[in-house]
């Protein structure tokens, strides 16, 4: 008898998901390995930046009164009594009237409060002269005055950036505290499947799901180990699955999620008892995607249509690897756009259409052929619109909400 489904609204279903999913125990990683983790613990300035009053140019550090009342007509000499560049410290005390000849970067030597830009003097035997006068702290970077010893300067959760990295570099981090990351087993599924390598026979196709979905945890630095299934065969799919089980934290398969005679996915969870926290979403493609939970590991069972597949990765499998990675923002952001032409077709439950965001212009468009088994629109889109389940006959200027998967590969001169 056909097995009957509960169907659940989609952000139920992300909830359900993200609830389950766990943190993964902390570890400390090189810094240079750091890229695309997310800091488990707060970033504390261990000292001042910067950490010691510095010159911003290369020039001279005076005393600013010394230069009171220089003009045009009544220029004021300096004798330069010393020489400094960037990580190097004079340990001579301005007179009235000496300088210290100063690099971009070099501390301000005691007794001087203002730095003279190398533009503003006229050299002389003995130093320089200039024109115009100083305000006492004039072109110096104070001490602190980007970040003071004991401020939170990041937050545990924060994803590592090149940006991040030059923090962590900056307060002397060598290793740098973070989630480990889950390893993900990926299992496609199909008897229809035929490797690269194989012979394109009749009935048969290549696996797209696979490298894609690879791909996807691949940016997310996510290690993969992919595993062969040469038939939908239930005892086949069925040991592949436990040795996924085995050895990895989340097992992803794809395809077989449905009620098609070949479809072993359902039958599999019921054989190693993990509890299906929903295989039935109102929503469009990917209505059949199943999630399901074995102790502490996740199943995650994408449609076999590649736009349902990629979809439901989106939607379910990202948020949990971003919260087991310890991610402060687990869900990718939304925004509204203008539909840049008409979408006519009734949406029965909330649909997920992979599109092209013009972000600069705020509009936004199907990316072509969009049905669940397209693999073109996936290629070409840079996010997906959501319209709401209930909804039909969506125009060229309506507003719509768009998620935002991709932006990498947008520019524009300026
Ligand atoms: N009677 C019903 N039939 C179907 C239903 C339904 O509710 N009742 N749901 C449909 C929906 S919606 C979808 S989506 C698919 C989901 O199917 P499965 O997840 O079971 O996936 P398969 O049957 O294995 O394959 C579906 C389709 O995708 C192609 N495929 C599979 N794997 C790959 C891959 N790795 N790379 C590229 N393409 C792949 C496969 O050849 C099929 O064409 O079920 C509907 N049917
Ligand atoms: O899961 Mo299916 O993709 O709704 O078409
Ligand atoms: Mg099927």
């Amino acid at each position: 008898m056909l097995e009957k489904r509960t169907v659940i609204d989609v952000q139920e279903a992300i909830n359900r998901c993200i609830i389950y999913a766990t943190e993964m125990p902390t570890t400390e990683v090189e810094l240079e390995k750091s890229l695309g983790y997310y800091l488990a613990e707060d970033i504390i300035a261990s000292y001042d930046i910067p950490m010691f009053d510095k010159s911003p140019y290369d020039g001279y550090a005076v005393r600013s009164a010394a230069t009171a009342g220089a003009s045009g007509d009544n220029r004021v000499a300096f004798k330069s009594i010393d020489h400094i560049g960037a990580g190097s410290v004079s340990d001579k005390t301005l007179s009235h009237n000496e300088a210290v000849r100063i690099m971009t970067g070099a501390p301000i030597p005691s007794g001087a409060d203002a730095v003279v830009m190398l533009e503003q003097t006229v050299a002389t035997e003995e130093g320089f002269t200039l024109r115009k006068s100083f305000t006492s702290g004039e072109n110096i970077s104070k001490q602190g005055e980007e970040c003071k010893k004991g401020d939170v300067i990041l937050t545990s959760g924060t994803l590592i950036t090149p940006g991040v990295i030059a923090v962590l570099a900056t307060f002397s981090y060598q290793q740098v505290a973070v989630r480990k990351r889950p390893s993900v087993a990926l299992i496609a599924t199909g008897s229809e499947l035929a490797e690269a390598d194989a012979e394109l026979t009749p009935g048969k196709i290549r696996n797209s799901n696979g490298p894609m979905i690879a791909g996807l945890l691949n940016e997310m630095h996510i290690q993969t180990e992919s595993y062969r299934v040469t038939e939908d065969h239930f005892e086949h799919l069925l040991s592949i699955v436990q040795q996924a089980l085995s050895k990895h934290d989340i097992v992803i398969t794809t395809g077989g999620v449905s009620v098609g005679d070949f479809d072993f996915m359902p039958a599999i969870y019921k054989a190693i008892e993990a509890d299906v926290l929903f295989n039935k979403v109102a929503m469009r493609p990917g209505s059949v995607t199943t999630v399901a939970v074995k102790d502490e590991q996740m199943l995650f069972g994408l449609s076999g249509n590649p736009s349902a597949c990629y979809s439901g990765f989106e939607l379910f499998t990202k948020p949990v690897i971003k919260k087991m990675l310890g991610a402060k923002h687990v869900h990718a952001p939304v925004m509204e756009a203008e539909l840049s032409e008409d979408f006519t077709k009734a949406n029965p439950f909330t649909r997920f259409i992979r599109a092209e965001l013009d972000i600069v212009n705020r509009t936004v468009r199907p990316a072509g052929f969009n049905k669940s088994n397209a693999v073109v629109a996936i290629a070409k889109s840079n996010s997906m619109i959501i319209l709401p389940g209930g909804t039909r006959g969506f125009q060229n200027g309506d507003t719509v909400k768009v998620m935002l998967t991709r932006l990498t590969d947008q520019g524009q001169s300026w």
